[in-house]
């Protein structure tokens, strides 16, 4: 082993949702070694970082080994930040045109998609935390609704919402590829070296 650097089992990125996996492999590549794991955790309700940081602490026990998760918020600047981390029900329950409708009161329609990762070393490590936020607006539905809200979330300085953009134009510019540039970072920094599986 170098010297300075840590001797880890591969990452398990830990999520139930097929769609977050996918562009999780597409913008990491080979750059961080890592398996994932289908997995619904269940999460607290309260600040976004905390409930990344207790989903990690929680897939860590599970895995019983190094672990990366991610919790991602829908936040609209009138409703000061939410539904943020509670998106996931809302979408559920209201779609696309509920969503749309929650801000006819406002004129403000903007809003920002935020992902946060939190990366836990195993069971007993404290979870540390990257953000990543792409600032944008809400919009009537457009384009394919293959993931979550993708329809209605146009980005700062396109007319195209992420559900029209191609993939790998929404993986550059993503709440998600921002944050895991961060976590690439942190990867970099800190020199951990992975046991070959
Ligand atoms: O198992 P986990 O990783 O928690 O997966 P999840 O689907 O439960 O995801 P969250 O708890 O983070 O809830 C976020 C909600 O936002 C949706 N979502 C996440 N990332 C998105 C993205 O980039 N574009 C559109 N919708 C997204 C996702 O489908 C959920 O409905
Ligand atoms: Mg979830």
């Amino acid at each position: 082993m170098a010297s300075g650097s840590l001797l880890l089992r591969p990452v398990t990125f830990v999520t139930g949702n097929a769609k977050k996996l996918e562009e999780v492999r597409a913008i990491l590549g080979n750059s961080i070694p890592f398996q994932s794991l289908k997995l619904e955790l269940p999460e607290l309700q309260g600040e976004p970082e905390e409930i990344s940081k207790e989903k990690a602490r929680l897939a860590a026990k599970e895995v019983n080994g190094p672990v990366l998760v991610e919790d991602t918020c829908l936040c609209f600047n009138a409703l000061n930040g939410l539904p943020g981390p509670y998106i996931k029900w809302f979408l559920q329950k209201i779609g696309h045109e509920g969503l749309n409708n929650l801000l006819k009161a406002y004129d403000d329609k903007s809003a920002y998609a935020m992902c946060i990762f939190s990366l836990a070393l195993g069971p007993n490590e404290e979870p540390v935390s990257f953000v990543g936020k792409t600032m944008g607006k809400i919009v009537l539905p457009r384009g394919p609704p293959d993931f979550g809200w993708d329809p209605i979330f146009e980005p700062d300085g396109y007319q195209l919402t992420y559900a029209e953009m191609p993939k790998d134009e929404k993986n550059k510019i993503s709440h998600r590829s921002r944050a895991l540039s961060l976590v690439r970072a942190q990867f970099a920094a800190a020199n951990y070296t992975f046991q070959s599986r």
